[in-house]
């Protein structure tokens, strides 16, 4: 197993509760829209792309099916992430434009990064199974998200651009469905 983490220094402690790997998962998404921005940044790539969008759409149904999880609840927790990387996308062209001295200096392949994110989907996919039945319970989800979203902000120090966007990724986590027991 590669113990190297890219993005942060914390080390192996990650989010709290029941809801932890997911959420761990979500805030490593939000993180590559970091290296997604970085490769469009300065070219004709836009930050939204609608027929990729269908493409990673397109795969979260058919996985969805695979795996055992709900294709229409699976596309809805996808659209959250990918709005949510747009948020980051957009926040960080703002702040390269104002300030280009912070703007990234080398350029990522954005073809690597999707099989990052398509590697996630499935990672993603497997997630949501097995938070199936907590998540149908609406406030012991809406409990454990907020622990897991809270620890995993502090945990992996996001600032407040990544923790709006950490916001619109976990939208639509806690989903129960009609028939569940509520309490
Ligand atoms: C991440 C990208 O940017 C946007 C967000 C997407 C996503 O989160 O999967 C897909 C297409 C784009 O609208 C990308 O272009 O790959």
């Amino acid at each position: 197993m590669n113990t190297e983490l890219s993005s942060n220094t914390v080390g192996t402690v990650k989010p709290l509760g029941r809801l932890g790997a997911l959420t761990d998962l979500v805030i490593e998404r939000i993180r590559v829209s970091d290296h997604v921005a970085e490769s469009k940044f300065g070219t004709d790539s836009p930050i939204e792309d609608p027929s990729r969008e269908e493409q990673v759409l397109e795969q979260v149904r058919k996985q969805a099916g695979a795996v055992g999880v709900n294709p229409d609840a699976a596309v809805v927790f996808f659209r959250d992430q990918i709005a949510a990387s747009k948020v980051v996308q957009k926040g960080l062209f703002a702040r390269w434009t104002a300030h280009p001295e912070e703007a990234p200096t080398t350029r990522p392949d954005l073809g690597q990064i999707r099989e990052q994110l398509d590697r996630l989907t499935t990672d993603l996919l497997q997630e949501l199974k097995s938070t199936e039945e907590l998540r149908d319970k609406l406030v012991a989800c809406t409990v454990q998200l907020a622990l897991a979203a809270g620890s995993g902000a502090a945990l992996e120090q996001l600032d407040t651009l990544h923790r709006q966007a950490l916001r619109t990724a976990t939208h639509s986590v806690c989903r129960p469905s009609e028939t569940s027991d509520r309490s």
